[in-house]
């Protein structure tokens, strides 16, 4: 569906070239989501501009199926790309319908007229992102996040093959983040779309993306999360081998830490017990014999303290954690 021929990317400075990759030579298929991932910086927005026809490539070409981009007009690419970018969109006294109707222009008549199949087109895809009970009201009257939806709305009502979504879900509280990335999931396959989108939700994008394209300096790695991971790229690309956390894949604020301590009892609050304890960074020492037991039932948790073999305490977690913090040097 696309692909790059030595692309270079990057911008001119006068008459200087500022390049930001080496020739690129990727493709993407139909039917998957891709997530172009990579340090703040790297140039992923600038990549998506320029496969989208907004900014010229400093080399090399851009094909979407075997033509080449420069020699599409932007009629036929309003047909076949669809494009949400990080710029402001300047439609405030438009309405949610309005904009997701602009969307299925491209799939209209000279003179513009919706059809009764592209109306309800509009209504299915509101349903789809979330939006159809805010599709009378304005777009200057939507929060940031409801806007996203909106703008998604428009690039889904278009239907287009190819989807170019730069940070789609920077917006996004977390349980809709989930959501999107698994409604983008399924209209890549069940309509097969070709996605690609940018992304700073690295571990979403490990859990949830066919293909991940990671710039790394001024290359871009292509592979699925998994190989990337075992492979090194990942934490490499990040610098960040010591925050990334290869066994869960996420990234970790102090948790690699040993503490010296053995607990056992109940999986869930020994996970919480520890993620208490990397959080207040308590560095218990080495040569005393800290143990804890737990017992857990109906949301009640207690926690018995050993040291050195002797029960000292049998309480709450803030109780024991203020006591452990005695000890913590
Ligand atoms: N219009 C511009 N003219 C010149 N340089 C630019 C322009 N826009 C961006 N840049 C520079 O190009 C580089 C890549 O920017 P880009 O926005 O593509 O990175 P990004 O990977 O999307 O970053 P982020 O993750 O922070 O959004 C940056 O160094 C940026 O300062």
């Amino acid at each position: 569906m696309l692909t790059l021929q030595n692309l270079e990317i990057g911008y001119l400075e006068g008459n200087e070239k500022r390049k930001l990759s080496k020739p690129l030579n990727l493709s993407l298929e139909k039917g998957k989501v891709t997530c172009l991932v990579g340090p703040n910086g790297a140039g992923k927005s600038t990549l998506l501009r320029t496969i989208s026809k907004m900014q010229h490539a400093l080399n090399g070409k851009v094909f979407i199926h075997d033509k080449v981009l420069s020699s599409y007009s932007n009629k036929e690419l309003s047909k076949i790309l669809g494009t949400v970018l990080t710029e402001h969109f300047d439609g405030g006294f438009l309405t949610v319908r309005e904009l997701l109707e602009m969307g299925r222009i491209p799939h209209t008549a000279w003179w513009g007229t919706l059809t009764d199949k592209d109306k309800t087109k509009v209504e299915e895809v509101a349903d789809l992102v979330g939006v159809s009970n805010l599709l009378d009201r304005y777009l200057h009257e939507l929060s940031d996040g409801q806007m996203q939806k909106a703008l998604i709305g428009r690039v889904l009502s278009q239907d287009s093959e190819l989807i170019l979504l730069d940070e789609p879900t920077s917006h996004l509280d977390i349980p809709n983040k989930i959501e999107l990335y698994k409604l983008l999931n399924k209209i890549a396959r069940t309509k097969n779309k070709c996605i690609l989108l940018t992304t700073h939700d690295l571990e979403l994008a490990l859990q949830t993306a066919d293909q991940i394209w990671l710039f790394d300096k001024d290359q871009i790695i292509s592979g699925t999360p998994e190989e990337l991971v075992l492979g090194g790229d990942f934490s490499r690309a990040f610098s960040s081998e010591d925050l990334f956390d290869i066994e869960t894949g996420k990234f970790l604020v102090n948790q690699k830490k040993k503490i010296p301590i053995k607990v056992q009892g109940d999986a869930v609050a020994r996970f919480w017990l520890l993620n208490a304890l990397h959080r207040l960074e308590i560095n218990l020492p080495k040569e005393v014999n800290f143990e804890i037991f737990i017992e857990r039932s109906n949301h009640k948790t207690k926690f018995e303290l050993f040291i050195d073999n002797q029960l000292v305490l049998r309480d709450s977690l803030n109780v024991l954690l203020h006591y452990l913090m005695k000890y913590s040097s």
